[in-house]
């Protein structure tokens, strides 16, 4: 690690102990000098070596003088009480530090720490040297856009809000604008036309992928409007939109969340927003001929998952609960459709869905991103065989479920998600095709969504990583495996009372589950959008950072 100018350092107390504190442009660091008995426990990214310990400044929340009442109250026990009562007196004034702290599986918590000074200027000479360093991090947002869904998930989304997101806002002052949304698509509209965006640094939406989605709808239709692009063209080159988008979760499957930071925490996500995370982000645009239906940065299931998402939103009371009841009816009823499923397949440089190459922070395959004139890479080998269609490769059949994850899916239904080695941003997606099979076979196919097995290490299943894709449904009726065995009994028994049953659309057709949102057409093309928009996010982090040298050493004390 390359050695930081010291910005400032003093011995003040802390807990009762005499500690040697440091600050420099990228740590805060403290070191007992009094003894080194206390060694770091548990999981932290406090580096904890004998009792020294180190803060990312880039992990610090805030800082602010500590009420005095409070000095006084830095203590457990009599003795200590005691212990500490001397060493306010000799250093009566104080500040406090919140920093993020990281805990078990990607959850982050807002820590504070309190330093004891002995003067009055000295306390104001570290709070303002510290302010002086986070003012510096110009990812920080200063201003955000809130939008509330208050019937997302459980209902739970304002008070979720209120008591875990605004006081860290606050302690982070930073400003928000809130919106409790009213009905269904108030934050898309309000987004599209009204909301003055100059104002903010970014987005945020409290509530599910259902409520991630309008936000999204809002801010990309928004910024093509602003920018003269024409959406309803399959081949637009939409433009990427400059505000980022936080997503305090407080829906039914979070799976946007889940995905890109790893938990669905409030708390978590809350802090990924105030330290100024950015995650980019992958985004299928979905068309049916020339008419724009709809974006989609996670599912795009057609067959099961979109069976399960008719069924389940007439269920939409039950809450979370129905979509596991709309999965075990839309299971044993086992449909299968046919169409044709035609696709541009994504070049060997992005990997390949079956390596274990996971995007996580920092994702290799995710740090390129083709530049606009670079962008034909596949345009340009599409033209050189006229139309592309010497690369578009063609399956026709029968499928029980066809899914583009365009991101792993990863949600605590499945934690691994629909595609492991996804990635949020590499521009494309996992194009899943669940062939027909026995209901045994997609039941085990289904049950490696929870658990560590291969789940394409089945004939049946076949995956391809994909820039563009388009789907064709067959116009015939679609079989029920369950009622073809029905037919076929029936027919041994009675073959003059079969009558042929009528053709009817619903039934020869599923529907597309686009994010948690059912499309109004089977025919669909879609093309992925390279990194149209950013998160405050940065990606599921692979291990908690530890540092193997004394850190106070390494802040160059
Ligand atoms: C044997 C157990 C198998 C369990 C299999 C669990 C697979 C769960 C996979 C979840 C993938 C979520 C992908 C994300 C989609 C979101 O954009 C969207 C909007 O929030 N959510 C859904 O569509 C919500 C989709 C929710 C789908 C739930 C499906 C549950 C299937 C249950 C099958 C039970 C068979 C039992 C036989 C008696
Ligand atoms: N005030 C409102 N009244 C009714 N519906 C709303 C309101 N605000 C938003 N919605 C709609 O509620 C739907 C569901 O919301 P949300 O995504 O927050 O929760 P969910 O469906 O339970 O979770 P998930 O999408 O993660 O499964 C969204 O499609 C959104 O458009
Ligand atoms: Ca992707």
């Amino acid at each position: 690690m390359e050695k930081q100018a010291r910005l400032l350092s003093s011995q003040l107390v802390q807990k009762q102990r005499l500690v040697e504190v440091l600050l420099n442009r990228s740590v805060l660091a403290w070191k007992e000098i009094e003894t080194s008995r206390k060694r770091g426990s548990g999981i932290s990214n406090i580096s904890e070596t004998a009792g020294s310990h180190v803060v990312q400044v880039c992990e610090i929340i805030a800082v602010q003088q500590t009420e005095e009442d409070k000095v006084n109250t830095d203590t457990r026990g009599r003795k200590s009480r005691k212990k500490a009562q001397q060493h306010s007196k000799l250093h009566p004034h104080a500040f406090t530090v919140s920093y993020v702290r990281r805990t078990r599986q990607h959850r982050w918590r807002c820590c504070d720490i309190t330093f004891h000074c002995s003067s009055q200027a000295l306390s104001q000479q570290w709070i303002q040297a510290i302010n002086e360093q986070l003012s510096l991090l110009s990812d920080r947002p200063k201003s955000l856009l809130v939008y509330i869904n208050p019937y997302g998930g459980k209902r739970r989304g304002k008070r979720i809000y209120e008591q875990k997101v605004a006081p860290l806002f606050h302690r982070a002052s930073i400003l928000a604008d809130v919106i409790v949304t009213e009905r269904a698509n108030h934050a898309r509209d309000h987004l599209k036309t009204e909301a003055n965006l100059e104002k903010y640094d970014g987005v945020v939406c409290v509530g599910g992928d259902g409520m991630f989605s309008e936000i999204l709808h809002g801010l990309v239709t928004r910024t093509q409007t602003d920018h003269g692009v024409d959406q309803s063209q399959p081949d637009a080159d939409l433009v990427p939109c400059s505000l980022r988008i936080g997503i305090i979760p407080a829906g039914s499957t979070d799976c946007v969340c889940f995905a890109s930071v790893g938990t669905n925490d409030p708390v978590t996500s809350a802090l990924h927003i105030i330290v100024g995370d950015c995650q980019p982000m992958d985004v299928c645009s979905v068309h049916n001929s020339n008419t724009f239906l709809r974006y989609s940065v996670s599912l795009l299931g057609y067959g099961f998952y979109g069976d399960v998402l008719t069924d389940s939103e007439r269920k939409r009371w039950m809450g979370p609960a129905r979509y596991d009841l709309s999965g075990a009816k839309t299971f044993l009823t086992h449909k299968y459709y046919e169409g044709t499923v035609s696709f541009l397949p994504a070049e060997d440089n992005v990997g390949n869905p079956r390596d274990k190459l996971q995007c996580r922070s920092g994702c290799c395959i995710c740090q390129y991103k083709p530049q606009l004139d670079e962008k034909p890479c596949e345009m340009s080998k599409e033209k050189s065989d006229k139309d592309g269609s010497g690369r578009w490769c063609v399956i026709r059949d029968k499928f029980i479920a066809i899914n583009a994850a365009s991101m792993s899916c990863a949600c605590p239904r499945s934690p691994k998600g629909l595609s492991p080695s996804a990635h949020l941003a590499d521009g494309t997606t996992d194009l899943i095709l669940v062939r027909k099979c026995s209901r045994l076979d997609f039941f085990r196919h289904l049950l490696r969504h929870t658990n560590k097995d291969d789940q394409f290490d089945h004939s049946f299943v076949e995956v391809h990583r994909v820039r563009k894709f388009r789907f064709h449904p067959k116009q015939q009726e679609a079989v029920s495996l369950e009622d073809l065995s029905e037919t076929n009994k029936k027919m041994a028994f009675s073959p003059i009372c079969s009558t042929p049953p009528a053709c009817n659309y619903s039934s020869t057709h599923s529907s597309w589950n686009c994010d948690g949102e059912i499309l109004p057409h089977a025919a669909i093309q879609v093309s992925v959008q390279c990194q149209l928009i950013r998160l405050f996010a940065r990606g599921i982090e692979e291990q908690q950072q530890s540092v193997c040298e004394d850190p106070y050493t390494l802040a160059a004390l």
